[in-house]
């Protein structure tokens, strides 16, 4: 067996995405994603993705390059690789954009979403040749399916007029009989029992209705919302008060780790994130002040499916929940959750998707929801299978854009309805 890397094949696509609101704008039409493809010297490919803007694409190119003539099976050899590279280039370095939805964007935390891509590629080429799921290679898996939790978003009926884009049959989403339509259709469709509203968009007293609304139709489901750091320290202890009898938690309602570990302090909710401790580097502080009592794993951006076990390691350790957060994101990133999840002993929420948003996938046959989960597949790799066509499709429309789409800017997107539209600052309510 030759394991040696030979080919490595970068794919930027742009997916198309529905008119989801949150405190930034709307997403956009379509948003980019990159598709990674490692190949061995015995023909064998194995799959990944993640966030594909610009920024990770300069850095993804340059990697992918450095990865020829290596071993899939060295996956540590993956971070001395962005080591070096982030010595060799200063091209990144340092650079910060406080404030996104994904936390902090620093140089290092861009780097560690492109490693994602070809861990996860690596990860599935390494089981196809070994004959071994993904989850073995971690371990082996704990349970047989992953529970997701609904992913509920006020959203308008359609983009904005003139603005090209795809169908979609979930309808408007702006008021809490539309929250609760929309809870009822992903129940219809996918089973989930648990259901995560996306807030920061309305004024709180309005955002406090809808999850009211939602508990009274579906009673004793797990609900949360999240506002992504919208809310000032006392709105998110009002919300905290008149929610804690339904909450299963509040998500990053303040921004930071100084205004939740203040909101934790006034609350017995339990806080949820992944927009505080989006790193290693940020655990301690946050943990010290008990600012979180659950954190959030995107793989994406902590770096892999191995850092996210890392990561529930130490939560587990300090006595700290952890689940799993997601953005817009296709199969094989749905895939790539599902084995590192189920390797997880402290899995005591059902993990966020954004898949059942993405009418377009790049895999032959799409992941499918049963009750509301996920079986973990025991085929070898990550169990999916690349459909070449529906790639070159949707790379296709990523070459034909003339690059307004190929960076995510949910405040662009709004712009076109609401000509003036900033990014509120923070705390907005
Ligand atoms: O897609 C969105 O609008 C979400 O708000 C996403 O950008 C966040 O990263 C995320 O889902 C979250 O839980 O904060
Ligand atoms: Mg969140």
């Amino acid at each position: 067996m030759n394991l040696t890397i030979t080919d490595v094949r970068l794919t930027p696509i742009l997916v198309a995405d529905p008119p989801l609101l949150n405190t930034q704008g709307v997403h956009q039409p379509y948003t980019p994603r990159l598709i990674v493809e490692v190949e061995t010297a015995d023909g064998v490919t194995g799959v990944g993705e993640t966030y594909g803007d610009t920024k990770y694409l300069e850095l993804a190119r340059p990697f992918a390059s450095k990865l020829i003539g290596r071993q899939v099976g060295d996956l540590n050899g993956l971070f001395t690789v962005a080591d070096q590279m982030a010595v060799d280039s200063s091209r990144v370095s340092g650079q910060v954009d406080v404030g996104g939805l994904r936390g902090v964007q620093t140089a290092d935390k861009l780097r560690l979403s492109v490693v994602s891509g070809f861990e996860v590629a690596c990860l599935d080429a390494l089981g196809k040749a070994l004959g071994l799921p993904v989850h073995a290679l971690l371990g082996g898996k704990l349970r047989d399916a992953v529970e997701y939790s609904a992913y509920l978003f006020y959203k308008w009926a359609s983009h904005p007029e003139g603005v090209v884009s795809e169908k979609d049959d979930w309808g408007a989403a702006v008021d809490p009989a539309g929250v609760v339509e929309q809870a009822r259709l992903f129940t219809e469709r996918y089973g989930f029992k648990s259901f995560k509203l996306k807030g920061g968009v309305f004024p709180p007293d309005e955002e406090i209705a809808a999850v009211r609304a939602l508990a009274e139709a579906f009673p004793g489901h797990p609900l949360r919302l999240d506002p992504n750091g919208a809310w000032s320290v006392s709105t998110s202890l009002k919300v905290a008060a008149e929610l804690g009898d339904v909450l299963e938690y509040l998500e990053d309602p303040a921004l930071g780790t100084a205004a939740m570990a203040e909101v934790s302090a006034g609350t017995d909710v339990p806080l949820a994130t992944n927009m505080c401790v989006t790193t290693f580097a940020e655990i301690k502080e946050a943990f010290a002040r008990d600012a979180v009592q659950v954190v959030l794993s995107d793989h994406h951006y902590w770096g892999g499916l191995r850092n996210t076990q890392q990561l529930a390691a130490i939560c587990r350790t300090f006595g700290v929940g952890v689940s799993m957060h997601s953005n817009t994101h296709l199969g094989i990133s749905l895939a790539a959750m599902t084995h590192v999840a189920s390797t997880v002993p402290n899995l005591h929420h059902a993990c966020d998707s954004h898949y059942p948003w993405q009418s377009e996938d790049v895999l032959s046959e799409r992941l499918t929801f049963e009750d509301g989960a996920v079986k973990v597949s025991d085929a070898p790799g990550l169990g999916v299978e690349l459909d070449r066509e529906k790639l070159e499709f949707l790379h296709r429309r990523w070459l034909d854009d003339d690059g307004s789409l190929r960076e995510r800017d949910d405040a662009a997107a709004m712009r076109v309805a609401e000509p003036g539209w900033v990014t509120p600052g923070v705390p907005r309510w």
